[in-house]
């Protein structure tokens, strides 16, 4: 659906040009919900704005169902930008309009359209993000999270195949972002509209999105699946976002990792395995023990997970590990004892010492 090849970006500075983007090779399936996500000055803005032309890019190519856009102008340029909505931050409302004429404006713009027929539709997007009773309020008696309805619903108008969401709940409280995130599932589900959707918070990742790209510093360090990156995050700045998602509902850590004398393993439980009794069956039929080192558990999106860094020792370790596997556990093996990092480092830091 959006493919983006070997862009760069740079912006005039005071003191030279300042690159925001260096290299990104990017695809967006259609119909997936796509998270972009890294630090402030990460490049986020700029990468998205790129995908509907706002900015248009210093080097690299542009693609747009399967169409090169990067050089578009005129008609052309309009048609795209209507085919992709966008959220903003800060909900971008019109503040003497009433929130049905909010919808109405870019529908009006099109000129495309009659009076009821505007109307209707109007009216239609309304219900579906659940404010019809508050067609004829104005921005300044919303709530936060009424507000991001309404750029939701215009950003729905005119019917687009794509919907770029910039920070879309980084302005709400916990309870309406998880409102406004589910509403955006609802419609990439019922309407098959492709999200792209970009964020400094891991939790919004992982409560929304399929697959995922890390900006740092204007290149992409990791992307994948959700579940991929969330449980196996490489890159120090994956990492970073990853803790910061889980203050402490997260790795629950212990002090004596370096004494246990065991083998060191990740297990990760996904899916069906998630809550399945296989550790004590493994540890009766192999004669080990484990001592958690640190764990997690919690779900990505639908998927339930659970995530222990434990420390392995008894009779036959070796057997246990390939009983693990052989019953869906995902086993990362520390490489050498003499590896461990010392106690108090962090333990995501010590998962990057595991093969
Ligand atoms: N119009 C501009 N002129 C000059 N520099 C810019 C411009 N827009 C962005 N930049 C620079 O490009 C880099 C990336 O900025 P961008 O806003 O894309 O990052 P971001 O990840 O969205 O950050 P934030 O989350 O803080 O909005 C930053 O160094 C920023 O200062």
């Amino acid at each position: 659906m959006i493919r983006l090849e070997g862009i760069t970006k740079s912006f005039d500075g005071k003191d030279g040009p300042v690159s925001a983007l260096d290299g990104i090779d990017l695809s967006v399936a259609k119909g997936e919900i796509f998270g972009i996500i890294g630090s402030s000055g990460a490049g986020k803005s700029t990468l998205v704005r790129l995908i509907n032309l706002l900015e248009r890019p210093t080097g690299g190519d542009v693609f747009v169902g399967g169409e090169r856009v990067t050089d578009a102008k005129g008609e052309r340029l309009r048609n795209l930008r209507r085919s992709i909505g966008m959220v903003f931050q800060h909900f971008n409302l019109l503040s003497a309009r009433t929130v049905a004429g909010n919808v109405a404006y870019p529908l009006e713009l099109t000129g495309q359209y009659g009076k009821y027929e505007i109307a209707e539709r109007v009216s239609q997007l309304l219900a579906r993000v659940g404010l019809t009773e508050y067609a004829d309020k104005y921005p300044r008696q919303l709530s936060g999270g009424q507000k991001q309805r309404v750029g939701i619903a215009r950003a729905l108008a005119c019917e687009p195949q794509v919907v770029l969401c910039d920070e879309a709940t980084s302005a709400l409280d916990p309870q309406t972002t998880g409102s406004v995130l589910d509403l955006l599932r609802e419609i990439n589900r019922d309407l098959g509209v492709t999200i792209v959707l970009i964020t400094h918070e891991m939790d919004v990742i992982r409560r929304t999105c399929d697959r995922v790209a890390v900006l740092d510093r204007g290149t992409v360090v990791e992307q994948g699946t959700v579940v991929d990156v969330f449980l196996h995050p490489r890159h120090p700045a994956t990492l970073k976002l990853v803790r910061e998602a889980e203050p402490d509902g997260g790795w629950l850590e212990t002090a004596a990792a370096a004494d246990l004398g065991g083998r060191t393993a990740r297990l990760t439980f996904t899916g069906p395995t998630a809550h399945k009794p296989i550790l004590g069956r493994i540890a009766r039929e192999n004669l080990v023990d484990y001592g958690i080192l640190a764990g997690r558990v919690g779900h990505i999106r639908e998927t339930p997970y659970a995530q222990f860094i434990v420390s392995l020792s008894g009779r036959d370790v070796a057997g246990a590990i390939a009983g693990l596997r052989a019953s869906g556990v995902d086993v990362e093996l520390q490489r050498d004892a003499d590896e461990f990092p010392p106690v108090g480092m962090q333990l995501s830091e010590r998962a990057l010492h595991v093969v």
